[in-house]
């Protein structure tokens, strides 16, 4: 039996309010397979096959509202001169969903074009040209869509302020020259890397509104974001730079009750202190021919319910309060 936030309980509320589609890290590009830098095999052609199963069994599913992707849409080893037709192809992919889909920046895209065509190409719902935003797919949740580059090395043109500030941050907290090695660093600074970003001021500012306009309105809330934001869901040198700035912001509200990420590419799963679910997605770039990593989310009054394809987990994401 379910309980209904009401009191009232029901035995027969077994359908989602609404489901969606997610899938990240597509990291496409028409290159030769090739490894991380760990040695971890990369599959650059394959992986918008992997995209384009994703979007015909979330057609075939019939009842998905939107889908999401959570970053890096292209890889980095792109030929230059191949990036927007490279981003151009992928997004023809997404287009064949029958629903909206949302991105977000992640260092590849970053790699291969300036932000703000990204923007453009991406449909990002800018507000003031920012990579951040919100959306309200049902009255009873709010998504809200984290720029975790906002403060970063790379993608703004060189001496705007957010790049200083980040190269600021990575000289004083990265001691190698190459600024994307961890090479001698401990724990959880081992974050400070070229490859990551942070979120600037203006959006934590921005996010404390977001979340009391939710609050107001009692709606949960789920927060995307290419850069996963809790330790125990991802290794060290995969996480936002300031995670812990923005935990502590979605901490002083009740109604965030998820964290979605991409970038870690063997994915993971937290629960936090405060009782925020932190679930960090398989990528499909590292999806050898014949594998797949997508998804769909089942949203619930009092739980998430991510129904995995293949390398994707499912999880079940049942809300403390
Ligand atoms: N120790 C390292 C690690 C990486 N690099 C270089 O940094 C760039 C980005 O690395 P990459 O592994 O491609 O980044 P992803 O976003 O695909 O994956 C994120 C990780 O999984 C998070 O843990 C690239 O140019 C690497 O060569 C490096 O120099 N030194």
């Amino acid at each position: 039996m379910m309980a209904l936030t009401n009191g009232m309980v029901d035995a027969h509320v077994k359908q989602p309010l609404f489901s969606f589609g997610v899938i990240t890290d597509v990291q496409y590009a028409d290159i030769p397979d090739g490894r991380s830098f760990r040695g971890i095999p990369r599959y650059y052609r394959h992986s918008i096959m992997v995209l384009q199963k994703a979007v015909k069994k979330w057609n075939e599913h019939g009842k998905l509202k939107f889908s999401v992707h959570f970053g890096d849409i292209v890889d980095g080893f792109c030929p230059k001169h191949e990036s927007k037709n490279a981003v151009e192809k992928v997004i023809e992919e997404f287009q064949e969903f029958k629903g909206p889909v949302y991105n977000m920046l992640g260092n590849h895209c970053l790699y291969n074009l300036p932000r703000d065509n990204l923007i453009e190409l991406l449909k990002i719902p800018t507000l003031h040209g920012h990579a951040y935003y919100d959306f309200t797919p049902s009255p009873h949740y709010r998504f809200v869509v984290l720029d975790g580059y906002d403060i970063s090395a790379i993608g703004w043109p060189e001496g705007h302020p957010h790049q200083l500030e980040a190269m600021d941050l990575l000289y004083k907290k990265n001691p190698n020259i190459d600024k994307n090695s961890p090479m001698g660093m401990v724990g959880l600074e081992r974050r400070f890397l070229m490859f990551n970003g942070g979120v600037g001021q203006g959006q934590l500012e921005w996010l404390d509104g977001v979340l009391q306009d939710a609050t107001m309105c009692e709606q949960r809330v789920v927060v995307c974001c290419h850069l996963p934001l809790d330790p125990g869901a991802a290794c060290e040198e995969a996480l936002l730079w300031n995670y812990d700035e923005v935990m502590n912001i979605i901490h002083r509200f009740k109604c965030v009750k998820a964290c979605i990420s991409g970038h870690a590419h063997e994915g993971g799963y937290s629960i936090d202190s405060h009782g925020v679910h932190h679930r960090v997605l398989e990528a499909a770039l590292e999806c050898p021919p014949g594998s797949d990593a997508f998804g769909y989310m089942d949203v619930y009054h009092d739980r998430l319910s991510l129904v995995g394809t293949d390398r994707m987990k499912s999880t079940e994401m049942a809300f403390e309060s």
